[in-house]
């Protein structure tokens, strides 16, 4: 289950190079993708690698894991402009192709059932990319969030406004709020690919190979996955087992 690769790059190039392999084998899959910082080296390898060898994009659905409460589509910190900015545009994706849930919308328990019922109507999601919060979150299932749940609205804890706090200007700027697909709607995905990179992922993912399934540790949901892949760097590796803290 573990993959362990020497650093943040290699993990960029085999996650790419997988996504790539899923997309050229079915040009009309469906994409569940994360956002984070440690999507960015993986969209920008994805980016290079199609610039170099261009498949045809326009039948690829894409269904991002999560949004802000209270961010528009055009606050840079929002995932909308996350997205767009990383892979969305670079690749040339129509709008249409796309989906983020809608952080700024009047209704969020109307939006949240919409954006379940089209994942299901593009017939669920075919591989699904993660990323995992330092406290084991995965979207913005928060830990002790019930693995039964569709997407839904979530406070943010404490833990992943202080850790995303990097990414605004102050602590009063970071919304307390997101909208986020569920545990079921995660776990009905035909492939899983966690990625984690650096020191500071070291503990989560140690907890998280030690770890029975637990609410309180959203991404132990996915030890019952039939078709999973966590890859790591060997940071992120550096608290497992002395035998699985090395590239292979
Ligand atoms: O990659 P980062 O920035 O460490 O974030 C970890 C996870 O937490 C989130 O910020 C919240 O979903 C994700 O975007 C990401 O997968």
């Amino acid at each position: 289950m573990f993959l362990v690769v020497p650093t943040p790059q290699a993990v960029a190039d085999l996650v790419s190079t997988l996504v790539y392999q899923h997309i050229k084998a079915k040009p009309a899959a469906v994409l569940g993708l994360a956002t984070g910082g440690t999507m960015e080296p993986i969209y920008a390898a994805l980016v290079a690698k199609l610039q170099q060898q261009p498949l045809p994009l326009e039948k690829l659905t894409t269904f991002n894991l999560d949004e802000y409460v209270g961010l528009s589509a055009a606050h840079p910190q929002s995932y909308h402009y996350f997205m767009q900015q990383h892979l969305f545009a670079p690749l040339g994706l129509a709008p249409s192709q796309v989906h983020l849930p809608d952080g700024n919308c009047r209704n969020s328990a109307e939006e949240c059932q919409a954006y379940s019922e089209q994942i299901a109507a593009a017939g669920g999601l075919d591989l699904q990319l993660l990323g995992i919060g330092s406290n084991g979150h995965i979207g913005f299932n928060e830990p002790g969030t019930p693995f039964d749940c569709n997407t839904h609205e979530i406070e943010l804890t404490a833990q992943t406004r202080q850790d995303n706090l990097r990414f605004f200007a102050d602590a009063a700027e970071v919304p307390t709020h997101a909208i986020t697909m569920g545990i079921c709607e995660i776990m009905a995905a035909r492939e899983v690919i966690l990625v984690a990179t650096g020191q500071r992922k070291a503990d989560i993912i140690a907890q998280l190979y030690a770890s029975g399934v637990d609410e309180q540790l959203p991404a132990s949901v996915l030890k019952q996955h039939r078709n999973l892949k966590v890859i790591i760097d060997e940071d992120a590796a550096a608290l497992l087992p002395t035998h699985l803290q090395q590239a292979g």
